[in-house]
């Protein structure tokens, strides 16, 4: 069972149709054997009782014993190719599923729920639930009534009339419900992520004495989600009651029309019985459907929603396979923005770095400076221009591939639920060596040491165990795992202590040493005295680019400049005043 990153939940319940036939086999072999009370009546009515055999009685009973046996061992089996069927189907759509979701949350910043998991697993669910069977025992239907109007053409149309009747009351409950259900699934993964936010910033809402209003807006959302479904459960448990009550007593009509029939001499008594039962036979699989109706409306959005996310997701072409980079990086007019966005958030940014470069970039906030990070590892396109590592597209190499070789320490530093060793291996089979050496060139191997089982000691995604100034030394260290060829470091020392700092400007001379290619953004001038160039970003444009001391001139020139203005013009308004 293999998954491509191609595998949408089409292909899969394509790819798993042979499963399906299979069921469908199975329903086609139970719903012959259940004619069997129906023909069993038959028998009894018509035959025993009128001959008064007492052997034929027995016979015929053994015969039932052993068909009923038979629907129970079938039965068992369907439900269990079922059950494996819906694991079939989530094998399948799974993994790609999960790119998708990633590449969903990489392109849009709203777009980081994980709610397609929700959906994959409803479908899945429905699959191995009971609405699937209705379907099957649906296509049953034209064969019991069949029988009914060859017993008589009364009792054909009787049960044709009833069960379109039921048949209206499904689609009444459908378009009840759908509107209502939509929402409220809508609403209520709102809620959850509104929750889940919530709960991320505990310890801010609880120091600032916000819960109780960040509680009303989450209550808000979840009782209109709860309020919705409510109303749409009310709906679909009336239609439910209704259809319920009227099967009953449609059964008991038909033995009323039965009875005049025989009364008429039309049919035998036994048919009046057997045709009581092919009626129930006609009209369970319509209340079977109106019963899982919610969960078949359920899994249709569901698939439709991930059929949706595969089509606005498609994974990325194949790329190219290319050497190790030596860590050459080119920037050519580069023009870009956050995915989906309208606006540019960088503009005509052109740079070209040799290998072992090392360049400090600042730049007041939102200049564009984690944008223009962004835009170097290959998270986010160019919109315009070209992104070129080592002469080639940065776009057009495989992720995985390109991943080993670059180094990335976010602002935010994100560590994930595993050890330290794992966190540090980037969750690749854990290399000890490697990882320590990394560990060593981040300077943070004794700080490891010095924790509760080292290099094993667990953390959970939200940092745990560890300070934030520790957490952004092991990102460090999981940038430089495996000697990557050009590295990233935003705000790298935002938390650090004077040892943390130390450590990071050794590590950064490590770096060049090794000729691996830095860019660094931080605002504190301490980490940048060992920069090869600045790089000054303004409302996204480069303003300045050159030799570190030679910006830093210009930039103090500039100050001057501005601070001698100002106090010439305060002497202009000064004289000007009255
Ligand atoms: N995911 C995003 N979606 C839309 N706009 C974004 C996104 N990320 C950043 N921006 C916008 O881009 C602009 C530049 O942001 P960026 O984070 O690149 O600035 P920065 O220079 O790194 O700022 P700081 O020094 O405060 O970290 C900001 O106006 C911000 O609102």
């Amino acid at each position: 069972m293999a998954s491509d990153s191609n595998t949408t939940p089409h292909h899969a319940l394509t790819a798993c149709r042979g499963s399906l036939l299979w069921v469908a086999g199975f329903s086609l072999c139970l719903n012959l054997l259940m004619l069997t009370p129906a023909l069993y009546m038959l028998q009894v009515y018509d035959r025993v009782i009128t001959t008064g055999s007492e052997e034929t009685l027995l016979m015929l009973t053994l015969v039932v014993v052993f068909l009923f046996m038979v629907v129970g061992g079938l039965e068992w089996v369907r439900a269990g190719i079922l059950v494996r069927l819906g694991n079939r189907f989530d094998a399948w759509v799974s993994e790609p599923l999960h790119a998708a979701m990633f590449r969903r949350g990489l392109r849009h910043a709203a777009g980081q729920s994980a709610w397609p998991l929700d959906d994959l697993a409803t479908l899945r669910q429905g699959l191995a639930g009971g609405g699937l069977l209705a379907f099957f025992d649906v296509v049953w239907v034209p064969v019991y009534l069949g029988l009914l109007y060859l017993f008589d053409p009364w009792f054909g149309g009787f049960a044709s009339l009833a069960g379109v009747i039921l048949l209206a009351l499904v689609v009444a409950s459908e378009k009840a419900t759908r509107g209502l259900l939509d929402e409220a699934g809508r609403e209520q993964s709102g809620a959850r992520e509104l929750a889940a936010g919530n709960l991320r910033n505990a310890e801010a809402l609880d120091a600032m004495g916000m819960l109780s209003s960040i509680a009303g807006r989450w209550l808000t959302r979840h009782r209109g989600g709860l309020w919705m479904q409510s109303r749409a459960s009310d709906r679909a448990a009336m239609l439910s009651s209704l259809t319920r009550a009227l099967r009953l007593l449609l059964q008991s009509l038909i033995l009323g029309l039965g009875a005049l029939l025989v009364l008429e001499e039309r049919i035998t008594p036994g048919m009046m019985i057997a045709g009581s039962i092919l009626l129930g036979r006609v009209l369970s699989p319509v209340d079977q459907l109106v019963g899982s109706w919610r969960g078949i409306v359920g899994a249709r959005a569901a698939y439709r929603r991930l059929e949706a996310l595969f089509r606005e997701q498609p994974p990325s072409p194949p790329a190219m396979s290319l050497p190790r980079p030596e860590g050459r990086l080119a920037l050519e007019n580069v023009t870009a923005g956050a995915p989906g966005g309208a606006r540019p958030i960088v503009a005509g940014i052109d740079l070209r770095l040799e290998p072992g470069e090392q360049v400090g970039i600042i730049g007041p906030s939102a200049s564009g400076k984690s944008t223009l990070a962004r835009l170097v590892l290959g998270v986010w396109p160019a919109w315009d221009g070209c992104v070129r590592l080592d002469g080639a597209d940065i776009a057009r190499w495989d992720r995985e591939a390109l991943g080993p070789h670059l180094g990335y320490l976010p602002q935010d530093v994100e560590l994930f639920s595993g050890t330290i060793g794992e966190n540090i291996a980037r969750f690749a089979t854990v290399d000890s060596d490697k990882v320590i050496e990394a560990a060593r060139r981040a300077g943070v191997h004794e700080m490891i040491l010095r924790l509760p089982d080292g290099y094993d000691t667990r953390i959970e995604a939200s940092g745990g165990v560890l300070s934030a100034g520790q957490r952004q030394r092991i990102g460090l260290a999981r940038a430089l795992y495996a000697k990557p060829a050009l590295v990233f470091l935003d705000e790298p020392n935002s938390n650090l202590d004077h040892r943390g700092e130390q450590a990071l400007a050794h590590a950064m001379g490590a770096l060049r040493e090794e000729g691996v290619t830095l860019l660094v953004i931080s605002h504190r001038t301490g980490v940048l005295r060992g920069v090869d160039r600045l790089l000054v970003l303004e409302s996204g444009r480069v303003r300045l680019f050159g030799p570190r001391d030679r910006v830093l001139a210009r930039m103090a020139g500039r100050d001057s400049e501005a601070g001698a203005g100002k106090v010439a013009r305060r002497r202009t308004s000064d004289s000007e005043a009255p």
